[in-house]
């Protein structure tokens, strides 16, 4: 059904807690196994329930406490109290919203930075060159004196970022169970009791790195044992205090490693003292690994509904099955005729999300402009609610839409042919360029929310983009910078500058989600089909032209990534709506070409992104996600150098799609994630240092670095640039660190002749 011709699910806001009664008694007590104790307050898993919420802060409470302290202006003492604060607030606002029985609201799941890290810490992961720091926990999360922070990376395929765990052959794990203790302690003073949510120890150790120094062949999971010793203390600790505690274990939806959870939940269930288990599944169907858990005697099941009903769940009969029916990762309303059909099929005994609602903004009051048909974190507690109330009910399952027609990928000229025609740019060897932004100033920041309050006239704020322009070109051409960028200063963000120039698109006020640490994001929400009205960007990229006889590369944001940064329309197939943004991507590329823009990059960081969790899905997503990317670029002339720039991609895993985009130049993260150099067979630029953390890298680094791309790719197609853009670094760190690529560039330049 169209989402606009849906009907809303009635959701009562704050009523009381008898209607719960038709779809609890559904739970079979009798045939859950038992665990051997009783438990503090209740066996029966609650009707309602979320997997977890939003931490940032309805108004980014949070973000501003990280970003003060951080800065020295306050203490940890503060900092703290705005966490308490804030889980207060959101346990008292979920309460409200009709999740009451005991263990219905979850606790551990805020974080100051990242739940992953936190789960380091509560199994005391803790590498030992960061013990020594003045706070550890932000030294692994950020970096601290010369010491370079953990790998940072994307959390399954959300926009969501988590820190990698290093794991050694010795890592001494053993419970520090504070956290989660605390905020148990902290809502039952609040009078609340909560199921805590710890990350499960399979996805745990499946999402750690090898420590750097760690043999060969070590996986983390090796260590399995160990991390379910560490377990059972924390779970022996938390016996007396909660019902239930939820172990998340979405890596369950990823191919391999049933013997691990087979092993894992089996030791876990058969703790002598513990509280009631449930195992969250999520981010898709964990079909084949259900087996697994099912040999385990689990007291419940959460799975991810939204996208189908996972095979084998009549395994779980007799347990409490948890049947996420409410999208924890869209925006729509759920349809409550589907979910219930659902909830049905499966067999559920509880309503839920299908994930946490981190990825989600906290509310839609206080917005105006949007489509209607959309829920937020807090709409959708109450569809939970709702849908709790209302019980399952036999009926059709929809399928999702299937994509129309075929695609085929389209052509420029064959590369060497382009490469000629591109030589009069008159590059040197190891041209040294940027990824695109330069640092976003709190003065751009307030114009702008200047100008969307009225308070500043448009042309005066055009003025002050100029005037940033001409500044960023300044520097650039004092650094000796080779291809250089207008640095972006127009833009929000990368996503939503776009979605507010195409329609088809609708922007928040406030609908702000967590990407990493203390940065966040507004996707747009994609509701309609996708135009574009006119030129975009032409205007700031012939302005930066004019101010140099240098090349000015323009910037754009390629279709897949603005699809996987946005909350997407459902109810047309995600491979027809990338098609219609790739359309619009393409007229732009045509108009900065026409402007006479010689050097054109068009950024795909999301590719990888949006690989299928599952391995038979991933050859058809590549197809269509290449396809739309060439139909942006291929209109190009092959005198237009066509750049492409990905981050965060473990690229590895998609090297060949990446080739495939049929770039003349690709600059990609190494710093962190390490890569192949050697697989591409045009321009490549492997950054040169992560600008992630404000460490100054050394040129000396820069030279060895550039050095062993040497090794493997010839001087005529490396490329030398940072990892990805400078906004979020200051004009200091930018200047200290080109300054030192630019001359370790000149170093091996030298060195070539
Ligand atoms: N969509 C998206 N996803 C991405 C990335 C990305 O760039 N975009 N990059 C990767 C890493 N993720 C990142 C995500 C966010 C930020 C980031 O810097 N976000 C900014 C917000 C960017 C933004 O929308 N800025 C707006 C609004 C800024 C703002 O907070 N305004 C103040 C008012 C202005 C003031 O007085 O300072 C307010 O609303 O209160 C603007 O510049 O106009 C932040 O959290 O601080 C960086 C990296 C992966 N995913
Ligand atoms: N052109 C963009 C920038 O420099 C690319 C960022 S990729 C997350 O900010
Ligand atoms: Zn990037």
């Amino acid at each position: 059904m169209p989402r606009h011709q849906r009907e809303a699910l009635d959701v009562p806001q704050g009523r009381h807690g008898d209607q719960y009664r038709p779809f609890a008694a559904l739970i079979d007590r009798e045939k859950r196994p038992g665990c051997g104790h009783d438990p503090l307050v209740t066996t029966e898993f609650p009707s309602a329930t979320i997997l977890g919420y939003p931490r940032i802060g309805p108004d980014r409470e949070l973000k501003r406490a990280l970003e003060e302290h951080w800065a020295g202006r306050t203490g940890r003492a503060e900092l703290e109290a705005t966490g308490r604060r804030l889980r207060a607030e959101s346990w008292r606002r979920l309460h409200e919203l009709g999740l009451r029985e005991p263990g219905a609201l979850p606790s551990n799941t805020f974080s100051l930075y990242d739940h992953v890290l936190d789960a380091a810490v509560m199994l005391d992961a803790v590498p030992e060159r960061y013990r020594g720091a003045a706070d550890p926990y932000f030294a692994m999360a950020r970096g601290a004196d010369g010491l370079p922070p953990l790998r940072m990376t994307k959390w399954f395929d959300t926009n969501y970022h988590y820190i990698v765990p290093e794991i050694a052959p010795r890592t001494a794990f053993r419970a520090v169970a504070d956290k989660v203790l605390g905020e148990l302690a902290e809502a039952r003073a609040l009078g609340y009791e909560t199921r805590p949510v710890l990350l499960g120890p399979v996805t745990f150790l499946r999402l750690a790195q090898a420590a750097p120094g760690a043999p060969g062949g070590f996986d983390p999971l090796d260590r399995l044992d160990d991390v379910l010793d560490a377990y059972g203390e924390l779970l022996a600790a938390l016996a007396g205090e909660a019902a239930w505690v939820q172990l998340d274990e979405p890596i369950l939806v990823v191919d391999g490693g049933s013997p691990a959870v087979r092993h894992a939940y089996r030791r876990l269930a058969g703790l002598p003292t513990r509280p009631r288990l449930l195992v969250a599944s999520y981010f898709g169907d964990a079909g084949d690994a259900l087996p697994a858990l099912a040999v385990a005697p689990v007291d419940g099941v959460a799975v991810d509904l939204t996208h189908g009903v996972p095979r084998n769940l009549e395994l779980f009969e007799g347990r409490s099955v948890v049947g996420g029916v409410v999208s924890g990762r869209e925006v729509w309303r759920t349809d409550p005729d589907a979910a219930r059909a659902r909830l049905a099929a499966a067999g559920a005994t509880s309503v839920s999300t299908s994930c946490s609602l981190l990825h989600v903004p906290y509310t839609l009051r206080g917005e105006s402009g949007l489509p209607s048909g959309l829920a937020f974190a807090e709409e959708k507690v109450a569809e939970v609610v709702a849908l709790a109330a209302l019980g399952p009910k036999a009926g059709p399952v929809p399928v999702p839409p299937r994509p129309a027609g075929e695609v085929r990928a389209e052509s420029r000229g064959p590369y060497e042919a382009r490469a000629a025609a591109q030589r009069d740019l008159g590059l040197p060897a190891l041209p040294t360029t940027t990824i695109g932004s330069f640092p976003q100033t709190g003065e751009l920041r307030a114009a702008r929310s200047a100008v969307a309050a009225g308070r500043l006239p448009v042309a005066e704020y055009e003025a002050r983009i100029e005037a940033e322009i001409a500044r960023v070109i300044r520097e650039q051409e004092a650094l000796g910078l080779d291809v250089l960028v207008h640095g972006e200063p127009e833009r929000n963000d990368m996503v939503q500058y776009f979605a507010e120039h195409l329609d088809g698109f609708a922007v928040t006020r406030n609908g702000w989600v967590q990407s990493y640490g203390s940065r966040c994001t507004r996707p747009p929400i994609l509701h309609g089909d996708v135009s574009r009205p006119g030129p975009i960007t032409v205007r700031w990229a012939t302005y930066a032209q004019s101010l140099t006889a240098r090349p000015v590369k323009g910037m754009l944001t390629g279709p897949v990534t603005i699809v996987a940064w946005s909350f997407v329309r459902d109810d047309i197939a995600l491979r027809d709506v990338t098609m219609q943004v790739a359309d619009a991507v393409r007229a732009e590329v045509a108009d900065l070409e026409a402007a006479g823009v010689r050097v054109i990059q068009v950024d795909e960081p999301a590719l990888r992104e949006l690989l299928p969790l599952r391995r038979e899905e991933r050859a058809g997503y590549l197809a269509w996600a290449v396809a739309a990317y060439r139909r942006a670029t291929s209109g190009a002339a092959d005198a237009t150098q066509i750049h492409t720039h990905l981050c965060y991609s473990d690229a590895g895993e998609v090297l060949e799609a990446i080739d495939a985009l049929d770039a003349d130049v690709t600059s990609i993260e190494a710093a962190r994630s390490g890569f192949a150099v050697q697989e591409f067979s045009r321009g490549i630029g492997p950054g040169v240092y992560d600008i992630h953390s404000p460490r100054i890298p050394g040129r000396d680094e820069v030279v060895a670095r550039l050095r062993r791309a040497l090794a493997a790719v010839p001087a005529s197609r490396l490329w030398v640039n940072p990892d990805c853009g400078l906004k979020t670094r200051t004009y200091d760190e930018v200047r200290a660190s080109l300054a030192n690529v630019v001359g370790a560039a000149e170093i091996v330049r030298k060195s070539l002749k």
